[in-house]
């Protein structure tokens, strides 16, 4: 694909038809997509934000890119009435028929419209398309309003293979070549993208725990901006902290040989990961505004704990013996406030835990996927909070780790090995302690905060796994008593 090819494409499609000729394919292919963030609630019609063609359909392989606005019933907490819905980017690619190597990416056969007669399939999975991309990234090229734009002291090669990466995503990634990683998100919301914002922040200021954005696309629509993919170097050979945590916690949980029990530990990397955590925080410290939380700000954030715990006792049966001692460490966080104690927020990453740490084969960590909680709205996620929320996310993980091993979570291996006693303290431990080698600060030494934001992060565990993994909920669950529990 050459610069000429992608720049002489004519955009965009003004086709008022082209979707209603897709509505009925996509009514039943966009729900089952892991990714579709409204799920439950039947897709009563589609509206065109815009299409653009990437490679005419009239060729023998077309690629449209597509934004459309899937429109579904409000949700019980919104009232009655259908709302316009959430905006999904969507890139299809257009065949007149499909090798049986692409079967799995079929989206279906179009009956009437522009497309007539044509196959129309999820063209992440066809390497040609994944190329106009990557190309698209290296020329800088626009289409429609479509802008590609990269950063010009880092070298994109053409010609690298594309490959989708099959992980369980709220995105879609795209490798090329094992040399650089593309995620296109999928619900694409107006402004500015922290997945994008944070690590060019830190690429600015020298941080090395973040792969560094090398181009990335968006869409200028109606005076706003749409961030719609970020490219990225891709960590070679790299194991994300979850795989890592469970394959050591399998070692470690053999039966001791001549007294000695297999593996090494996690200990170390939980240090590592803790000075990795702190090195990003210290540096988004440093570029982008702080803010002091006093009682007012407090009083709103202890707010939102509370609600969050009613909401979820009100879905969750289980939770609600536990709600009073829970409330507890939300309680003792407004006593502070009301007392007098100030707390400190910067930018943080916003959805820490350990399948967001990628372990380089030297040794090094990086963090990843910066979006925060893609369910909230993007100015609460770009919001100063205090960097306990991270690390409060991180300890949680160490604790779902201890926990999955013993395999009481539906595994084969289920009861087969013994859980490794204090695992998840000592790790828990080793974290804090890295942070605090180079924060100068030590996480535990505020408790109060740090129950409080367990604790949040447990009920929002509760509630995820009683929706999403229900063979899980009892790995939070065992954390709630804990915490409900904990004076
Ligand atoms: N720079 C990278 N190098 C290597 N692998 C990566 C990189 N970025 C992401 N990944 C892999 O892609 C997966 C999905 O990335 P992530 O940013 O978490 O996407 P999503 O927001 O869709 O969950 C990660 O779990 C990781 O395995
Ligand atoms: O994948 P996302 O980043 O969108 O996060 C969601 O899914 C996570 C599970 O994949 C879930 O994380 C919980 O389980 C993890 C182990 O699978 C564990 O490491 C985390 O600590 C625990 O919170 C996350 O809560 C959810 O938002």
């Amino acid at each position: 694909m050459s610069e000429a090819a992608i720049h002489s494409v004519t955009a965009p499609v003004a086709r008022p038809e082209l979707l209603a000729s897709l509505d009925p394919l996509l009514r039943e292919w966009l729900p089952r997509q892991r990714w579709f963030a409204g799920k439950g609630r039947p897709v009563t019609g589609f509206s065109l934000v815009t299409a653009n063609e990437l490679l005419p359909s009239t060729a023998q392989l077309g690629l449209l890119h597509l934004l459309v606005r899937a429109h579904q019933p409000l949700t019980p907490a919104q009232g009655a009435g259908t709302q316009p819905g959430d905006c999904y980017q969507l890139l299809i690619g257009v065949r007149e028929a499909l090798p049986p190597h692409l079967a799995p990416a079929l989206i279906g056969h179009v009956e009437e419209g522009p497309l007539a007669g044509h196959t129309v399939y999820e063209a992440l999975h066809d390497p040609r398309p994944a190329d106009v991309l990557l190309e698209a990234l290296r020329t800088e090229a626009r289409v429609g309003e479509l802008r590609f734009e990269r950063d010009r002291r880092q070298e994109i090669r053409g010609g690298l293979i594309p490959r989708l990466i099959t992980a369980e995503q709220s995105n879609s990634s795209l490798v090329f070549g094992d040399t650089f990683i593309l995620k296109l998100l999928r619900r694409i919301v107006p402004g500015v993208n922290p997945d994008l914002e944070l690590p060019l922040t830190l690429a600015r200021e020298g941080c090395p725990r973040v792969p560094a954005p090398t181009a990335w696309m968006a869409a200028d629509l109606g005076g706003e901006t749409y961030v719609l993919g970020v490219l990225q170097p891709y960590v070679q050979g790299a194991v994300d902290g979850w795989e890592l945590a469970l394959s050591e916690l399998a070692k470690e949980s053999e039966p001791a040989k001549d007294g000695c029990r297999g593996g090494e530990g996690f200990t170390g990397e939980a240090r590592a990961l803790g000075r990795a955590t702190a090195e990003v925080h210290t540096a988004l410290a440093r570029a982008l505004p702080t803010a002091t939380l006093g009682h007012v700000q407090m009083e709103l954030l202890v707010g939102g704990m509370t609600e969050r715990l009613a909401a979820a006792a009100q879905a969750v049966p289980a939770l609600r013996p536990y709600a009073a001692g829970l409330r507890t460490a939300f309680e003792a966080l407004a006593d502070l406030a009301t007392e007098g104690q100030t707390w400190t927020a910067q930018r943080i990453h916003g959805d820490l835990h350990l399948g967001q740490c990628l372990r380089a084969p030297s040794g090094e960590w990086s963090l990843i996927d910066f979006e925060g909680e893609p369910s909230k709205p993007l100015a609460e996620r770009r919001m100063p909070q205090p960097p306990l929320r991270d690390i409060a996310g991180m300890l949680r993980s160490f604790d779902y780790a201890a926990h999955a091993v013993p395999g009481a979570l539906g595994s084969a291996r289920a009861g087969a090995i013994p859980p490794v006693p204090d695992w998840a303290d000592t790790c828990r431990a080793a974290y804090c302690a890295g942070y605090a080698e180079v924060a100068g600060r030590d996480p535990r030494a505020d408790p109060v905060l740090l129950r409080a934001y367990e604790t949040d992060k447990a009920i929002y565990e509760v509630l995820y796994e009683a929706r999403h993994r229900p063979d899980w909920l009892p790995v939070p669950m065992a954390a709630i008593r804990r915490l409900a529990a904990s004076p």
